[in-house]
Order: C-alpha cells, then sequence, then structure tokens
C-alpha cells in the first residue's frame, strides 16, 4: 500500500516537473507573441500614416470621388477592424497569461495534495508500528485529515473545470482569429498595401499557430492533472479501506478494554437518559461483561453513525445471560494519572485495571475536580440528563460525565451546587472537605441506584468516601437497593474525617442514630468519625499491607485500634501492587532511553541525562545518585530526609529530592535546604509535584531512601526496585513487606533487596546509608547483580487483585445466600 502510494507520490512530481516546463515554455511563447504583437501595431501605425498622406495628395488633386478614393476608405476600414482584432488578441493573451496563473495555483494545490498525502503516509506507517496507542481519537484525527485531503481534491477539481473554462475561451479566439484571417484575405483584393497584408496575414498564422500549441499544452495539462486525480482518489480509498480494516483490527485485538469500557458507558448513559428499559440495559451490560463479539462487531459496524442507530442494533441482539464475573465500583477521590495527590491514586488505576483484566466488570466513580489532567480521559462527555442528589435538605443537580481513564469507564460526577464543591483548585486541604465529600459519596451512590445497577461490590476508600458505607446501609438498603457489600480500604488510617456530629445530617444520615460508641461516634472524643463509621458498617475492611494491619491493631490505628479489633474478622491487610504498565523502564516514554535489567547501559544514560537536566557534576559516571521522591509530611520522616541529604554529601555522593508539602513550615524548612545547596553540583532539591520528572529520578537513581516513620504501604520503593534502584527503607508497614536487608542472614538470599534500618532516627539510617554505599562502590559486580535482580521482582497488581477477588467473591457468595 505504502509503495503504491509511494509509486503515485513520484507519478505526480513527474507530472509536476513537466507542468512547470510546460508553464515556463507558455510563458516564452507570449512574450514572442508580444513583441510580434508590437511590431505589427508599429507596421499598422505606419500604414495609417502613408493612407493618411496618400489621402491628402488626393484631395490636394481633387479627385474625390475617384474609385481610388473609395479603395482608401475600405482599407481603412479594414486597417481599423485588424486594429481591433489585435487588441482583442491582445485581451486574449491576458486571458492566456492567466490560464498561466491557475496552472501555477494547481501546481500549488497539487504540492499541498503531496504535503498531505506524505503526511497520511506517515501516520499510517505509526499506526502499523504503534497499535496499541492508535486511540480511537486519533482515528478522529486521521479522519479529519482524510477529509480535508477530500477537500482540497474538490478545490483542485474546481481548478481543472476553471481551466477547461479557459479552453473555451480560447476556442472563442480561435473564431475570431478565423474570422481575421477570412478579412485579411478580403483585404488581399485590394490593390494597395498587398505587402502589409501579406505581412500581416502571416503575423496572425503564426499567433493562429501560437494558440494552437497554447490549447494543445492546456489540453495535456488538464489530462495529466485529472489522470493524477484519478490515481489519487484510488489511491486514497485503498488507504481508507485498509485503515478502517485495520481500526477494526486494533479495537478488536489490542485494545479490547477501552472498548468494553466506551461500550458499557454508552448502555449506561442511555439508561440514566430513559432511553432504554432496565431490562435491556441489564442484558446488553451482561453481555458487555462477557465481552460478547456480537456486541462488539455491532458497536464497530456503527462507528461514525448515529448513537440511535447503535441503541437500535444493541437492543435488537440483547439476550438474556448470566456471568460469574462481578460487577464491581470504586468509589474515591483520586484515581491516576487523571486526579493524583498520592498512593491512592495509583491504587485505584492499579487495582480496578487487574481486576477487568480478571474479567469483571469495574467501574469508577470520582468528582469532577476543575484542576484534574483531563487530557488523560478519552471520549469525555456529559450525559444528557441531571442526576439528582439530597444535600441539606434539598435536591442539587448533578451533571454527570463519562470517559474512559486507561481503558476502565469512569463516572465523574460535577456537581451544581452554589458552594461549587469541585471548583476549587486542589483536590484537599479546603475549609469545607467534610461537606465537599459527603454530598459526592451520596452523589455517587445515588448514581448506583438510579441506573438500576445489580453491583455486587461496592469498594470506597479512605475518610472521603467512608460515608458510603453507613449511607449505602442505612439510606439505600431501605430503598431495596441492597444486592451489593460494601468494602471500605484504609489507605492510612492518620486520616479519619472527623466532624461535629451534627454534620453528618448533611448527607442525609441519621445523626441520632449513628451518634453512638458502637457506631460512628469518634472513641476518644464527642466527634463523629467517619472512618470509624466505615470499619463499622462495611462487609469487608482492609487496608494496604499486612504489617501495617498489625501495627494499625495497636498505636497506628490513632484511636481505632479498639474498633478494628472488634471487628477483626472482616478486617485484613493485602499489599498493594505498582502498575507495571505505567512503570515499565523498558517501555517508558518519559525516559531518555529505554532500558531493562539484562541492559543497563540504558539505566546509565539516563543517569547522564539528569545530571545534565539538573545541572549536576558529571565527571564521575559511576558517582552514586540517591533519589527521594515523596510528599514532605512527618509521616515520611522528614527529618530523616534532610540527615540523608548531609548524609550522601558526606559519603561523596549525589542526591535528588522531589517533593512538596501542604505543611507550610516544611515545605518553607526545604526551601532553606535548597537554597544552601543551590550552588553545590551534587546536591538537588525540586519542591514541587512533576510526575515526568518522578520517572527519570527514578531511572537515574543508584539508590532510593524511604525514611518513613509509619508507612502503609508505599509505592516508591517498589517502583524505584522495578528501575533498578536500590531502596533504603524503614522497617515499617508495607516497607517491611517489600523491602528485606541485604546483609539479614536470617532471610533467605534470593528475597533480599534493599537495606534497612529499624529505629527511626539518624543512626540507623547513616548504617544502613554507609552499607548501601560499601557494597555499591567495593563490590560493583554484586551490585550490579542486585540491582537485576530487584529490576525483575514482580510487583505487579496480580497476586493482590486476586487477593481482592476473594474476598469479594465470598462476600458476594454471603449476599445471594441471603438474598
Ligand atoms: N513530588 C512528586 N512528584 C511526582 N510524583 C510524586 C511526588 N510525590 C509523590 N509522588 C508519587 O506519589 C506516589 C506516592 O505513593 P506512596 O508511596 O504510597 O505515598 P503516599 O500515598 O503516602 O503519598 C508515587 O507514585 C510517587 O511517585
Amino acid at each position: 500500500m505504502i509503495q503504491n502510494t509511494e509509486k503515485n507520490i513520484l507519478l505526480l512530481n513527474q507530472a509536476r516537473l513537466q507542468a512547470l516546463e510546460h508553464a515556463d515554455k507558455i510563458l516564452k511563447e507570449k512574450e514572442a507573441l508580444q513583441r510580434k504583437i508590437t511590431i505589427l501595431e508599429t507596421r499598422l501605425s505606419e500604414t495609417d500614416a502613408q493612407l493618411k498622406l496618400s489621402a491628402e495628395g488626393n484631395f490636394d488633386t481633387e479627385i474625390n470621388d475617384s474609385p481610388l478614393v473609395l479603395e482608401f476608405d475600405v482599407l481603412k476600414e479594414e486597417n481599423m477592424l485588424l486594429k481591433e482584432d489585435i487588441e482583442f488578441l491582445k485581451t486574449k493573451l491576458i486571458e492566456v497569461a492567466e490560464t498561466e496563473e491557475s496552472i501555477l495555483k494547481l501546481e500549488k494545490e497539487r504540492a499541498l495534495l503531496d504535503a498531505s498525502l506524505r503526511e497520511l503516509e506517515s501516520r499510517f506507517i505509526a499506526a502499523q508500528a504503534d497499535t496499541l496507542k492508535l486511540g480511537p481519537r486519533k482515528y478522529d484525527t486521521w479522519w479529519d485529515k482524510v477529509e480535508k485531503l477530500e477537500d482540497l481534491l474538490e478545490n483542485t477539481a474546481n481548478q481543472v473545470e476553471h481551466a477547461a473554462m479557459i479552453l473555451d475561451h480560447n476556442h472563442d479566439l480561435q473564431d475570431k482569429l478565423d474570422k481575421l484571417q477570412a478579412s485579411l484575405r478580403a483585404a488581399t483584393i485590394s490593390k494597395f498595401s498587398c505587402d502589409l497584408v501579406d505581412l500581416l496575414q502571416q503575423k496572425v498564422k503564426s499567433v493562429e499557430e501560437r494558440f494552437q500549441a497554447c490549447n494543445h499544452e492546456m489540453h495535456s495539462q488538464i489530462e495529466l492533472y485529472e489522470h493524477s486525480i484519478v490515481e489519487f482518489h484510488e489511491t486514497l480509498s485503498k488507504l481508507i479501506e485498509e485503515s478502517e480494516k485495520r481500526s477494526l483490527e486494533n479495537f478488536t485485538g489490542n485494545m479490547p478494554s477501552e472498548l468494553w469500557s466506551r461500550i458499557s458507558l454508552l448502555i449506561d448513559g442511555w439508561l440514566l437518559e430513559k432511553k432504554i428499559s432496565y431490562n435491556d440495559a441489564n442484558m446488553l451490560r451482561e453481555m458487555a461483561w462477557k465481552r460478547d463479539s456480537r456486541l462488539r462487531e455491532a458497536y464497530l459496524s456503527c462507528r461514525g453513525t448515529e448513537n440511535g442507530e447503535v441503541m437500535d442494533k444493541f437492543i435488537k441482539m440483547a439476550l438474556p445471560g448470566t456471568s460469574s464475573g462481578l460487577h464491581i465500583a470504586h468509589i474515591a477521590a483520586e484515581m491516576a494519572p487523571v486526579a493524583k495527590v498520592g498512593g491512592l491514586a495509583d491504587v485505584i488505576s492499579g487495582l480496578a485495571k487487574a481486576l477487568q483484566k480478571k474479567g469483571h466488570l469495574v467501574e469508577i466513580i470520582l468528582p469532577k475536580y476543575d484542576c484534574m489532567q483531563l487530557d488523560q480521559v478519552n471520549n469525555l462527555k456529559a450525559l444528557d440528563v441531571l442526576l439528582q442528589s439530597y444535600f441539606e435538605g434539598s435536591m442539587f443537580n448533578n451533571k454527570i460525565w463519562t470517559g474512559t481513564v486507561e481503558g476502565l469507564p469512569v463516572y465523574f460526577i460535577e456537581p451544581q451546587h452554589p458552594s461549587k464543591f469541585f471548583w476549587r483548585a486542589q483536590y484537599y486541604g479546603e475549609h469545607d472537605d467534610f461537606k465537599r465529600f459527603s454530598y459526592f459519596s451520596r452523589a455517587a451512590l445515588e448514581l448506583l441506584y438510579q441506573s438500576g445497577k445489580k453491583v455486587d461490590i461496592i469498594h470506597c476508600h479512605d475518610w472521603q468516601t467512608a460515608f458510603v458505607a453507613p449511607l449505602y446501609w442505612d439510606v439505600y438498603a431501605n430503598l431495596g437497593f441492597n444486592s451489593a457489600r460494601i468494602c471500605f480500604t484504609c489507605h492510612n488510617f492518620e486520616y479519619q474525617g472527623t466532624a461535629p456530629a451534627r454534620d453528618l445530617a448533611w448527607c442525609g444520615l441519621d445523626v441520632e442514630h449513628l451518634d453512638r460508641p458502637d457506631r460512628m461516634r469518634d472513641n476518644s472524643h464527642g466527634r463523629i468519625n467517619v472512618v470509624k463509621g466505615a470499619i463499622v458498617y462495611s462487609n469487608i475492611v482492609t487496608t494496604v499491607s499486612p504489617t501495617y494491619a498489625l501495627e494499625v491493631r495497636s498505636e497506628g490505628g490513632r484511636g481505632l485500634q479498639d474498633t478494628l479489633k472488634v471487628h477483626s474478622r472482616k478486617f485484613l491487610g493485602i499489599l498493594n501492587g505498582i502498575d507495571t504498565d505505567t512503570w515499565n523502564p523498558s517501555t517508558d516514554r518519559y525516559l531518555k532511553v529505554q532500558y531493562n535489567a539484562n541492559d543497563l547501559q540504558g539505566k546509565a544514560a539516563n543517569k547522564a541525562a539528569l545530571r545534565k537536566q539538573l545541572n549536576l557534576a558529571s565527571a564521575y559516571p559511576s558517582q552514586p545518585l540517591v533519589g527521594c521522591i515523596t510528599r514532605l509530611v512527618p509521616q515520611k520522616g522528614v527529618h530523616l530526609i534532610r540527615h540523608a541529604i548531609y548524609k550522601t554529601a558526606e559519603l561523596g555522593g549525589q542526591f535528588v529530592l522531589l517533593g512538596s508539602s501542604p505543611v507550610p513550615h516544611i515545605q518553607k524548612e526545604f526551601e532553606g535546604i535548597a537554597d544552601h545547596f543551590q550552588n553545590n553540583n551534587n546536591i538537588r532539591l525540586i519542591l514541587k509535584y512533576d510526575d515526568a520528572l518522578s520517572h527519570c529520578i527514578y531511572a537515574a537513581s543508584d539508590m532510593f531512601i524511604v525514611p518513613s516513620i509509619f508507612e502503609p504501604c508505599g509505592l516508591t520503593q517498589m517502583i524505584a526496585m522495578r528501575y533498578g534502584s536500590v531502596p533504603i527503607v524503614r522497617k515499617t508497614g508495607g516497607l517491611n513487606d517489600s523491602v528485606f536487608d541485604f546483609d539479614d542472614e536470617t532471610i533467605p538470599i534470593e528475597v533480599r533487596n534493599g537495606f534497612t534500618f529499624v529505629k527511626a532516627d539518624e543512626q540507623g539510617l547513616s548504617s544502613a546509608m554507609e552499607r548501601a554505599f560499601n557494597c555499591y562502590t567495593r563490590k560493583p559486580e554484586v551490585w550490579k547483580q542486585l540491582v537485576q535482580k530487584d529490576m525483575m521482582i514482580d510487583f505487579s497488581w496480580d497476586t493482590s487483585a486476586s487477593q481482592y477477588e476473594d474476598i469479594y467473591q465470598r462476600a458476594a457468595a454471603r449476599a445471594r445466600a441471603a438474598a
């Protein structure tokens, strides 16, 4: 196909060159004609003068009425006619010039076509090379391009039509010339000025020949262009056909998640917009969920047609059926990469993707923040319906947006509330966070309720969506929406969402009923505590690592340890995974050079690139580089991070910190440290959030510091290992479950992957850093093996998602049994 296109481009180029040559010739011919006409004019004026003279002589001899005088008059008239004809010829010459201009225009259009064709060709090659990345949006752009090309072709066709009109004019001109010739023939009868007429006749003949030649050129040009255009159309149609075939293959082969997510969002949208019945929606969802190929084919065959047509086709094929998969809805305040503050965002997309891969129907409901990365959402659109939800005694409208993120179907709720809850230019940290998120929790449940879904699991996360558990059982189950079981994951017990008890009423919860020590009243003061409410009201409660699950049963529980003990049968810790598609050094588009465990040259290249980017010393490639990427909050051990900076300098290494703090005095303190080191070419502090830079630091660093005071799970140590950066961590929470000390002989050697310390003090950290530096500088081969081993550890969501799947299945089975 591409070769054909190239051939056609070559042909078009040849035609263009020929056209240029012809245009040149025509121009020269025109100039010659112009010169001859000037001579002709001079001759004519001479003849005029002679005639005048003769006439005057005749007056003198008073022979006015003689036949000679009459002949003079005729000749004079003929001359006048000739003059007029020459004028006419001049006009026609101007028209010829215009024709040339048209040829030039055609030429330009054709060059544009060439360029478009080449662009089309490169897009086509790109499509072949990177089908995974070729989302439907790109096809849209491609179609736009094809449409533009077709417009261009239409313009060219118009130009050709115009040229044909000019040809018609040339024919008229030919007629005129014929007439001119006839009148000249008549003039030859005259006895006078025979020579002149002969000359004129010759000139006119030559003009006529030139015009004929010109006509001929024009004809062949137009034919050539018409031929090129036909060929171009053929090529274009073939390309379109081929591309459609490929897009179909891509959809069916490489992008099933995206496709199925779109289909399920379509179905839900139709139901909410009341265009289809609950039964139809349920049947279609079931089919989408089972990835029924008939639905896929119907959807693909209707691409580009009206939504109504897709709907009709779908409804016709709706058949009842059952599925062994689960319908899971995550309600959360973050999701990577659209709305990310920390690890919660990574967990939502990573876990949801893994569950989707296992054959479950997974949906996510998020607030529609004004500051979110909407460019990461595919096919974002608002539903043609306003969802009403309750808040503070009134009903409020919510605009519902749908779109897919990383192939997952996502709902975004945009409240039409005067307080503009999610128009604050930040995710958290507002004075009315409790209000904002209790509103969102209620609206999210309302969305599930009104869409008539038979969800199996509603999974809510952290205090922001903890309201869902009591709301579901105290409000929605009473309305008959009770098929689901609630799973609550606390990603960090430091944040529990407390408020005066009366504030619970805003979202419709019964304060009197809930403000009790065994329900939502906080264990140490008179306020209510939403995380406690979720522990009490959920069917499953999890946290993000087994060690943290143990820790929170004592002091780590921040006052909720007793509640957790009471509900210990439904509580467990599941270690988070990382999204191994996003965090993959062999495909990471942010890296200077992609690499893998067997090619560590690439890692060295990234180190060199980061040093250059951050203006760090680069004289010694083997000088160790220590990385740290974190929120700068007390939990992360900020004093130990500060110590690590100085310790690295002392040990002769380089240090790069990427972090920002919501706590003003910590931010200020680190700004001071950054200033202090600004002229030191071994230390850099970048005090902001920067996703792209974080990828580069993981890839460039040799060691990675996580000296947390407590760490529910921690993702950075896992990401670091995947990028071949050896972690130096404090043994707490999820760090204890994922990093095993290199020198600890009580641990099997094959699982030892980093350096750990126990006491949260400078001494502990220093000693772990010294051991790491020693190994790095003195045993480079051993270090290399450690790096390679770390890179090959499986930190994917697969194992953890299976654990979630297992507890979901058991809860769903209990629900079915109860029903
Ligand atoms: N300043 C920053 N710029 C870019 N990414 C950051 C920054 N700070 C933290 N991150 C990212 O946020 C996530 C942190 O997750 P985690 O280790 O679980 O910590 P937490 O959720 O407590 O913030 C990681 O993906 C990390 O790369």
